[in-house]
Parts: structure tokens; C-alpha cells; sequence
């Protein structure tokens, strides 16, 4: 299992296991199945309504706290300083943690312009050491550089759709050059056609591996952190089994031509619902 190290020396698990779209009930044993294959590190958050059902797996898998890393997010509603403190505690709470490791703002909402006084009140979370890091979802650059300009904790990473069609290039290179990790959420792209692409299908054919490992396996050689989500016990499984192989450089390159800016969710400009 590797580990990367994050700007504030934090160390968190490369590959992690993602549970959007995982009814409460449904994720104890998903979270379950995760932690005994060799996950160690979950991404929750408030919205996917199932921290209760993650904290129950938690409890139960009698690991210890510090060998694991806890995701949470603040949802957009509850943006703003006073409300995200609350919220927090909220999450906590129903996670049964006294700390997460990491607290991320779900989306900018821009057209609310309350994003700054958010992070704010996370730092504040970060300084009282109730969260051991923090971080955002989905900003683009102009988001990240008003942060880095008003704020005095630089995010450890961002967390934003990323797959072979939508590669981010130029946000990987922004985040990069401020030693911001970034975080691919839908690294399957959501299990849609991604996975039937030829080129994947081959290079998996080739390494005796799955589309899903391959993808996984792009996404680690390219320096993301990566989440993949699954109810499906084998493919908890499958998604995890990926250090026992390398791509090539001919294959990265083969991947590297597979972008094409598509995107599944928002834009994070057009996110603002609240
Ligand atoms: N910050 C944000 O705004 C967002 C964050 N996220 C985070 O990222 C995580 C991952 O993204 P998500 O959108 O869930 O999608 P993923 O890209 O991880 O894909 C999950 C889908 O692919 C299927 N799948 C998983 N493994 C395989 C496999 N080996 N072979 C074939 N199909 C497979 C799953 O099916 P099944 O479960 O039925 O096995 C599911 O339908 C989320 O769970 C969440 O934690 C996601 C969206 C937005
Ligand atoms: O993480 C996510 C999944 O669920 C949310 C609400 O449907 C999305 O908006 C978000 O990006």
C-alpha cells in the first residue's frame, strides 16, 4: 500500500475507497469488505447521508484510529463560518470520531461567495486539532488562487472529477506547482464508457488485468490520489489489487491521447445549489 505525503507531512493512502450513491445501510458492510481487503482510507461526506453507516464499519473493524484516514466533507448548505462549524460537528458525531483526518469543501458554490469564509472556519478546525489536514473539492484555479492569496493554510489537496476522458492537465499542473495534491473522484468515471474504451480493454488484456485496475493503476502512476467506489465485493476487492503491476511509458503515453475533456458531473463554476 502506498503512501503519499501531503504539504503538511501528513501521510495518506494513495488509493482509497470512495462511497457515493452508498445507502447508510449498505455501506457498513461495504466499508467493511474495504477495511478487511487493505483499504485504510474512506471518503465520505455529509451529502452521501451514510457517515452513521461508515462509522459503524469503523467501530466494529477494531483497527486502530490512527492506521485509518477518515474523509468528510461540508456540504454547500452548510457553507458559510458559524454553519460549518456546526456542521462539522454533525459529521463527527455521526461518524463517532472525535477527529477525521481530512474536512474538504464539497464545491465552491461561487455565486455565494462564501467559499473563503468556509475554509476559514476550517482552519480554524485544523489549528484547535480537530482535523488533521484540510482541503477542497472541485475548484478550479481562480477558486484555489483566492485561498492561497486570503487564507493563511495552503489545501493539501483537491478533489475533482478526473479519468482518462477528463485528465485535467492544467489544474494537475497548477496544483503541482503549489505542492496541492489532487484527488480523482469518479476515477472510473463512474463505471460508464471509460471502461469499454478499446485502448483500455487492450492494455488490460495485455497485463492480464481489468479496465478498473488499469485506470486505478493510470491514475497512481500519474501522482492522484485515487477513490474508486463499489458495493460489489469482488470489485472491492479487484480495485485494490494493483501494486503487483506497472504501466509502461508507452502506455501512459497511450492514455495520455485518450483525453477529451469529458465531463460526468458539473462544471464547478455552474455547482451552485444549495
Ligand atoms: N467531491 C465530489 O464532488 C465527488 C466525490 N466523489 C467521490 O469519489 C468516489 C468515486 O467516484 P464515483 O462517482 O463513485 O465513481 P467511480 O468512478 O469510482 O465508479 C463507481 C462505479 O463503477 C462501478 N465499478 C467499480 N469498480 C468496478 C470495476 N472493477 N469494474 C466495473 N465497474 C466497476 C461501480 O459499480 P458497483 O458499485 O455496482 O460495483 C459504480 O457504479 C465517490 O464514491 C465519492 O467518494 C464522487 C463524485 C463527486
Ligand atoms: O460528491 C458528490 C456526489 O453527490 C453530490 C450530490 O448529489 C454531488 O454533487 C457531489 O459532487
Amino acid at each position: 500500500m502506498n503512501n503519499v505525503t501531503l504539504n503538511n507531512g501528513l501521510e495518506m493512502p494513495q488509493l482509497g475507497f470512495g462511497v457515493w450513491q452508498v445507502p447508510d445501510e449498505e455501506a457498513t458492510p461495504a466499508v467493511a469488505k474495504a477495511l478487511e481487503v487493505g483499504y485504510r482510507s474512506i471518503d465520505s461526506a455529509k451529502v452521501y447521508e451514510n457517515e452513521n453507516g461508515v462509522g459503524k464499519a469503523i467501530a466494529d473493524s477494531g483497527i486502530n484510529r490512527e492506521d485509518l484516514f477518515i474523509t468528510t466533507k461540508v456540504w454547500n448548505s452548510d457553507q458559510g463560518y458559524d454553519n460549518t462549524l456546526k456542521a462539522f460537528d454533525a459529521s463527527l458525531d455521526r461518524l463517532g470520531l472525535d477527529y477525521v483526518d481530512l474536512y474538504l469543501i464539497h464545491w465552491p458554490t461561487p455565486e455565494f461567495d462564501d467559499y473563503v469564509e468556509t475554509y476559514k472556519a476550517m482552519e480554524k478546525l485544523y489549528h484547535d486539532g480537530r482535523v488533521k489536514a484540510i482541503g477542497v473539492c472541485n475548484f478550479n484555479i481562480e477558486h484555489l488562487q483566492r485561498l492561497l492569496d486570503e487564507c493563511d493554510v495552503v489545501p493539501v489537496l483537491n478533489q475533482v472529477e478526473c479519468h482518462p476522458y477528463l485528465q485535467q492537465n492544467e489544474l494537475k499542473e497548477f496544483c503541482s506547482k503549489h505542492n496541492i495534491y489532487v484527488e480523482a473522484w469518479s476515477p472510473l468515471m463512474n463505471g460508464k464508457e471509460v471502461l469499454q474504451n478499446d485502448v483500455i480493454q487492450e492494455m488490460a488484456e495485455k497485463h492480464g488485468k481489468t479496465p478498473a485496475q488499469v485506470i486505478i493503476r493510470w491514475h497512481l502512476q500519474s501522482d492522484a490520489i485515487v477513490i474508486p467506489k463499489s458495493v460489489t465485493p469482488s470489485r472491492i476487492e479487484e480495485n485494490f489489487n494493483v501494486f503487483d503491476f506497472e504501466l509502461s511509458q508507452d502506455d501512459m503515453r497511450k492514455i495520455a491521447e485518450l483525453d477529451r475533456g469529458l465531463r460526468n458531473g458539473p462544471e464547478p463554476n455552474e455547482m451552485n445549489k444549495r
